[in-house]
């Protein structure tokens, strides 16, 4: 007899919430909206007027013997989302294949030692991607530790994925406020960043918390969560991306969304905050990139259902980039 009056309280208790996640769910989307908008607004116009290199000179520090295709998919996916120049930077081993993967890559064979030969290149370059395909080989972790104090030193937009996580996570302090740092970690590498910045387990309950909480720890370096929901925090504000993608995970998707972002990052940082309605500009950069990355998840998934692949994902990015920011 006590139960009625509970499940009542209880049934009562689950209307507030499914209205209140309803009314979340419609603010989310038209969030969504403004989000894309300001995306749109950082997209430098085409123009007959400009000289190659002004749209963009993308460098990918990644690439060793196991992995080619991670750094392949990170530069062509900065090339197709419009980048003029797109750098591989990658091991000796890796450098012919790649090279054999696309005549539209420059590919420097200068990995494990590689901070004078990045460093000659790094004023001529507008962001850096560093980490798809990488390795975790201790003196090529070294030298980029290098490269990244490097890029700090002359103020080039770093965005660190993969094994530069797990450097990252070795040493936090390589990034530690620096303001032109995005990370995107997916479930693994977050927990770890997590864990080794924060010194403790992350609470699943609370993904929001945790990406704001990681990203305030680290000096409000801008962190995007990959996962059924991107989650992006720069400390202050936290965006969600829920654009459509599909239920296929096939390896790779990850280093399309990096390679994305470098391009992306110049862009936001070249329009400023007047474009970006006063939001960060690498957090809007973030949010393009995740939109993106999962539209192309979207169209790719629609043509080839469970055989997509990345590739199938990359030729999906002029259309994808169509519908989202020109429309
Ligand atoms: N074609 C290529 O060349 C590609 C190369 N790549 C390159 O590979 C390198 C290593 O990168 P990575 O992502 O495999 O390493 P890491 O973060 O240690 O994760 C490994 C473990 O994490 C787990 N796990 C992952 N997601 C999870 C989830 N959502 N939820 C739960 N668990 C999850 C999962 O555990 P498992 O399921 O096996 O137990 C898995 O074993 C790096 O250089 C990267 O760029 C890739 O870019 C792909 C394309
Ligand atoms: N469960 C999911 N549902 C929908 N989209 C997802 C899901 N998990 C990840 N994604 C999307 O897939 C993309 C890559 O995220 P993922 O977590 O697979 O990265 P990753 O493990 O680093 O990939 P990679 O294989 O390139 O290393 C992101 O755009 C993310 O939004
Ligand atoms: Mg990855």
């Amino acid at each position: 007899m006590a139960l009625n009056p509970r499940c009542g309280a209880i049934r009562a208790c689950r209307r507030v919430l499914e209205r209140a996640f309803s009314l979340r769910k419609v603010h989310s989307i038209k969030d969504m909206e403004n989000t894309l908008q300001l995306v749109r607004n950082i997209i430098p116009p085409l123009s007959s007027t400009k000289h190659k290199g002004q749209d963009g000179r993308i460098g990918v520090v990644g690439g060793c013997q196991e992995y080619t295709g991670a750094p392949y998919f990170a530069a062509i996916s900065a090339l197709k989302v419009g980048a003029d120049l797109s750098h591989v930077f990658c091991a000796s081993a890796a450098a012919p294949v790649i090279k054999a993967y696309s005549p539209e890559l420059i590919v420097h064979p200068v990995l494990p030692s590689a901070v004078d030969e990045v460093e000659k290149w790094l004023p001529r370059l507008h962001a850096l991607v560093v980490g798809p395909g990488l390795g975790r080989d201790d003196v090529l972790l070294r030298n980029v530790q290098g490269i990244l104090e490097a890029s700090k030193a002359r103020d080039i937009p770093v965005v660190i994925d993969a094994d530069g996580l797990w450097l990252v996570a070795q040493q936090p302090a390589l990034i530690q406020g620096y303001q032109k740092a995005v990370l995107t970690p997916n479930h693994m590498e977050f927990s770890r960043l997590y864990d080794a910045v924060l010194r403790g387990p992350v609470d699943s309950d609370d993904r929001h918390g945790s990406v704001l909480r990681l990203s305030q720890a680290l000096g409000n370096v801008t962190v995007v969560q990959k996962g059924e929901r991107d989650i992006l925090s720069n400390g202050q504000q936290v965006l969600v991306c829920s654009q459509e993608g599909s239920s296929r995970r096939c390896g790779g998707q990850g280093d399309l969304l990096s390679g994305s972002l470098g391009v992306l990052v110049h862009w936001a940082l070249l329009a400023g905050p007047e474009k970006t309605n006063g939001s960060s500009p690498l957090l809007v950069a973030a949010f393009g990139a995740c939109s993106l990355t999962r539209q192309c998840n979207h169209q790719a998934f629609q043509k080839h259902g469970r055989s997509t692949t990345t590739s199938d994902m990359i030729a999906e990015v002029g259309a994808a980039f169509r519908k989202l920011f020109e429309t």
